[in-house]
């Protein structure tokens, strides 16, 4: 049976130990931080809420990015930026809690040691009391760039913990009074900055970039126990014919899956992704699926895909509405089309009138969420290949994009991504209300070879 070779591999592959975490915290002396805001002066650690109320007077609002513009929104990022010019750091003495503190932070990443984590200065932020950064994810400010590091300064503050979450996982950094505090974390992290409630709190953000990375090795992991009864799996896999539903008994006729689609936990964008650039322990099942795929002479692959779940939508909530589509953006969800249903004067449905999508504001949530009472049930859900990695790293638009549930291994990691696009369309006359939601994975794709 099939779906019982797909459970034993999710769950020989879910045995494997993952590297490092998706955060990882430290706090540090702030004696070697020398810092000058030009207009403030060298600023003393910990920061005075005098000092700090300077910072505010000569800061910007900061900005959130989505897709190529910058906008600024108090509703989605309520917070001061020192503008950059200003900010002088004495490198020299920095860099002596800097590197040893990177070298920490890597290892809890699980980044390999022949790995050479930088970081990048790329804003300082001042939030006094009330001020916020809702719910996001950072876009790829650099090449090479992996994540983000946060150093808090010690100061004073209530209120305003950093919250960090991957796959239903949170780590909340709540900075420290007396010490820097360092929070580094993978770039597909959802996180957030709660209101101050009293105080300042100050930080630095740095763009961290991996270089130098290599792939996993699959000779390396040649010893794994999981390894022998992962290739046996996948010979059993693709060996035995697949159960067709009816429906497609007619079509086709029985036969082995031609390919498995494992899927990974971190979401990569097309330009970071890689064998060189998996995050945690993405690196680590990749390394066991090449030993064992190695095993059975089987192609490994790596690929990004697309999910789509189809939901039938309770019919009451929103019957006047003809379609909206909802995009993720940098701090929140942004309406990108709108269009209600009008009538005529014999009340016939006429070609709805789009609303601008520039009026409508960014939302901190989904009209309708996935989870919700008000979704009916799932229609349907399909996963689509869009990008391709081979072996050798060449890389391309797969020729073959569909996959069929007998070929997907979900694995055991419940996920709990965001997705990234959503569309409601209501009800049209002759379908019911449906909610379509996007999500973005990658996976690693074994096929016997062609
Ligand atoms: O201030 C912080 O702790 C984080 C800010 C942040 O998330 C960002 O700048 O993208
Ligand atoms: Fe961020």
């Amino acid at each position: 049976m099939t779906d019982k070779t797909l459970r034993v591999i999710g769950e020989l592959m879910g045995s494997v130990p993952s590297a490092g975490s998706f955060a990882a915290r430290r706090t540090g002396s702030a004696e070697n931080l020398v810092i000058e805001v030009d207009g403030v002066g060298p600023i003393r650690l910990p920061v005075t809420p005098a000092q700090a109320r300077r910072l505010c007077e000569l800061a910007l609002p900061a900005r959130y990015g989505l897709r190529e513009q910058t906008l600024l929104d108090a509703n989605v990022r309520d917070t001061w930026e020192v503008p950059r010019g200003r900010v002088a750091v004495d490198e020299r003495r920095w860099r002596e809690t800097l590197l040893p503190m990177l070298d920490i932070l890597r290892a809890e990443l699980g980044l390999a040691p022949d790995c050479e984590l930088s970081a990048e200065l790329h804003s300082m932020l001042v939030y006094e009391a009330g001020q916020f950064f809702q719910r996001h994810q950072d876009s790829e400010k650099a090449d090479g760039m992996i994540g983000t590091l946060v150093v808090t300064l010690p100061s004073a503050f209530t209120g305003g913990e950093l919250v960090i979450e991957q796959q239903g996982m949170k780590v909340t950094d709540q900075g420290s009074p007396e010490e820097l505090s360092f929070i580094a974390f993978y770039g597909d992290c959802e996180h957030e900055v709660l209101p101050v409630t009293d105080g300042f709190r100050i930080t630095l953000t740095y763009n961290l970039v991996a270089k130098g990375r290599t792939g996993p090795d699959a000779a390396a992991f040649a010893m794994h126990p999981s390894v022998a009864l992962l290739a046996e799996q996948l010979r059993a896999h693709f060996t035995t014919p697949v159960e067709l539903p009816t429906w497609r008994l007619h079509r086709e006729p029985k036969r082995p899956p031609h390919q498995l689609v494992y899927l990974l936990d971190h979401q990569y964008s097309q330009q970071g992704f890689g064998w060189g650039q998996l995050k945690g322990g993405d690196a680590a099942r990749a390394g066991i699926m090449l030993a064992a795929a190695d095993i059975g002479g089987y192609d490994t692959s790596l690929a990004l895909a697309e999910v789509e779940d189809s939901y039938e939508e309770d019919y009451t909530s929103w019957m006047m509405i003809y379609r909206q589509r909802w995009e993720r953006v940098e701090g929140g969800w942004k309406c990108v089309e709108s269009a209600d249903v009008e009538f005529d004067e014999d009340g016939d449905m006429v070609e709805p009138v789009p609303d601008d999508p520039a009026s409508l504001p960014v939302r901190s949530s989904l009209p309708l969420v996935p989870g919700s009472e008000d979704l009916g049930e799932l229609r349907w859900s399909t996963i689509t290949l869009t990008w391709l990695i081979d072996r050798s790293g060449a890389a391309g638009e797969p020729t073959v994009r569909e996959v069929w549930d007998e070929e997907l291994c979900t694995g055991e990691s419940k996920s709990t991504l965001e997705p990234f696009a959503s569309e409601i369309e209501g009800y049209m006359g002759n379908e019911g209300n449906t909610a379509n939601f996007w999500y973005r994975r990658a996976a690693i794709i074994i096929r016997p070879p062609s």
